[in-house]
C-alpha cells in the first residue's frame, strides 16, 4: 500500500501526494463497511491518484462496488449501510457532517452498470444537472455545456441533430455515452463508474474504453470491471480486491506481470473468478 508521505498546499486545496509524487484526488483510510451485521468491507487503504484511471477488480462479492459507492456516499442510500474509516477528496473527510452531500455527488459523479437516461430528451438528460446546480447563466450558456459535454462523450456528431428527442431511443452504446455526458456537465473532478460497458456490445465497449482514455486528461475515473482486459486496456492503476480486503494495488502492467500476492496471481490467471 502506498503512504501518504507529504501534504502540500496549493491554493485553498490541500494534496496529499504518493511517495513517488503523485497527487492523490481521494484516498481511503481503514474503509470498513457493514451491511447490518455482515462486513462487506476490512480495513481498506487505498489512495486514488489524480487524472489516472483506477481499476477495482476481484471476483463477485469481493466489494468492489461497495468501495465505489462509499467514494460518493452512494451507500448513504441503503438504511442497513455502515461505514467506518476515512475518505478524502483533496485531504478532506468526504463523511464529515459538514459535506453537503449533493454537492459532493457533483464533484464526484457516478455511470452504472446498466445505461440509465432519463425519460427526457437528449437536451433535458444533459441540462438538468449544470440548470439544479444553476452553472448556466442563460438558454446561451446552457446550450453552450450540453454541446460541451456531448462533444467530451464523443457523441456529438451522432446527435447533434436530434437533440430534441428522447434519450431512451438511442443505442445502448449511445445511452451509455449520453450518461457519461450527463455525469461530466456538472463538471465532476472524479467519476466513477460501476461496469460501465457489461450491457454493450464489443464495439460500443471498444467506444466506452477509448472516452475513458480520453476523459482522464481532465478527470480522475475509478471503474469497478469484471473484465481483467478491460482494465488493462483502459486503467493506469489496479486494485485487486477479494472477500472484502484489499489484497494489493499498484501500476496496472505490474499487478497483471508480476503481482506480489499469491490470490492476486490466482486470479488473474483466471484460477478462480
Ligand atoms: N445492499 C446490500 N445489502 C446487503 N448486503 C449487500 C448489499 N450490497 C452488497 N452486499 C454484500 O456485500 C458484499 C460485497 O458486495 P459488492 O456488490 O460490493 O461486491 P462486488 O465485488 O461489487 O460484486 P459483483 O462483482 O458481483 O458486483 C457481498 O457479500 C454482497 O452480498
Amino acid at each position: 500500500m502506498i503512504a501518504t508521505v507529504a501534504s502540500t498546499q496549493l491554493g485553498n486545496v490541500a494534496r496529499s501526494v504518493t511517495p513517488d509524487g503523485a497527487p492523490i484526488k481521494m484516498k481511503g483510510d481503514k474503509v470498513c463497511v457493514f451491511y447490518g451485521q455482515k462486513q462487506a468491507l476490512f480495513d481498506v487503504d487505498l489512495d486514488i491518484r489524480e487524472r489516472n484511471v483506477t481499476a477495482l477488480i476481484g471476483p463477485s462479492g469481493c466489494g468492489k462496488s461497495t468501495f465505489l459507492r462509499c467514494l460518493n456516499r452512494m451507500n448513504d442510500t441503503i438504511d442497513i449501510c455502515r461505514v467506518t474509516g476515512e475518505i478524502t477528496l483533496d485531504a478532506k473527510d468526504i463523511y464529515d457532517p459538514s459535506i453537503d452531500v449533493v454537492e459532493l455527488r457533483a464533484r464526484v459523479g457516478m455511470v452504472f452498470q446498466k445505461p440509465n437516461p432519463f425519460p427526457k430528451s437528449i437536451y433535458e438528460n444533459i441540462a438538468y444537472g449544470p440548470r439544479i446546480h444553476g452553472l448556466a447563466r442563460n438558454k446561451a450558456e446552457l446550450d453552450e455545456i450540453v454541446a460541451s459535454s456531448l462533444q467530451k462523450a464523443g457523441l456529438w456528431n451522432e446527435v447533434k441533430d436530434r437533440l430534441a428527442e428522447p434519450g431512451t431511443g438511442l443505442s445502448g452504446g449511445q445511452q451509455q455515452r449520453l450518461c457519461i455526458a450527463r455525469a461530466i456537465a456538472v463538471s465532476p473532478e472524479v467519476i466513477l463508474m460501476d461496469e460501465p460497458c457489461s450491457a454493450l456490445d464489443p464495439i460500443a465497449t471498444a467506444k466506452v474504453e477509448e472516452l475513458i482514455d480520453e476523459l482522464r486528461e481532465n478527470f480522475t475515473i475509478v471503474i469497478v470491471t469484471h473484465s481483467m482486459q478491460q482494465a488493462a486496456r483502459v486503467s493506469q492503476r489496479t486494485a485487486f480486491f477479494h472477500l472484502g480486503y484489499l489484497v494489493e494495488e499498484g501500476a496496472t502492467t505490474d499487478i497483471f506481470t508480476n503481482p506480489q500476492d499469491k490470490r492476486t496471481q490466482d486470479y488473474i490467471t483466471g484460477r478462480f473468478g
